[in-house]
């Protein structure tokens, strides 16, 4: 069974009203990056290649923060802090209106145990302009089985 949004929203922090939804929670754009290096992905291990921060747009009015971006791919990290519940599996999906900017974001499995600020894989197929804080995209939560919880290497990533 998928949870409400206001079980989620006891999970993510931080959130506004407008951020909580029947179904999950909107996560905010924060920081967008652009791989510089190539990463590997090993039968042991991996490593992340190399990255950096996208400049904000240079616009004579500097508020709000926005982005804009070219075509092309982008590490998107969220502005909140998510934890998975025990009992729990998290899933994030694309805010509507991005998909229909064509753009996607493409997200993996959200482990139960996991604390962190995560990140997804923003693709953008038309040049788009972002403003960081925005809502892009909507956690949701389900039940489910698990022996053990997370303690992997992103265990609370991001945080400050
Ligand atoms: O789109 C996603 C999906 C998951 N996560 C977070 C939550 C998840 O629990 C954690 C680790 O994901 P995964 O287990 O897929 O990572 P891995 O590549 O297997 O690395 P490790 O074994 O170090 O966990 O990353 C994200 O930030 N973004």
């Amino acid at each position: 069974m998928f949870r409400s949004g206001a079980f989620v929203a006891d999970h993510v922090s931080p959130t506004t009203d407008a951020q909580i939804q029947p179904n999950g929670v909107d996560l905010t754009a924060d920081v967008v990056f652009e791989q510089l290096e190539p990463g590997r992905i090993g039968r042991d291990g991996k490593q992340i290649g190399d990255r950096v921060a996208r400049p904000l747009e240079e616009l004579e009015q500097k508020t709000p923060d926005t982005y804009y971006l070219p075509e092309g791919a982008y590490i998107v990290r969220y502005g909140e802090r998510i934890e998975i519940p025990e009992g729990h599996i998290g899933f994030v999906y694309p805010r509507s209106s991005l998909m229909r900017n064509s753009c996607m974001l493409n997200t993996a499995v959200w482990d139960a145990g996991y604390e962190g600020r995560g990140e997804g894989l923003l693709q953008v197929h038309h040049d788009v302009e972002i403003e960081r804080g925005a809502r892009i995209a909507q956690l949701v939560f389900a039940e489910a089985d698990h022996d053990d919880v997370y303690d992997g290497s992103y265990q609370n990533e991001n945080l400050d």
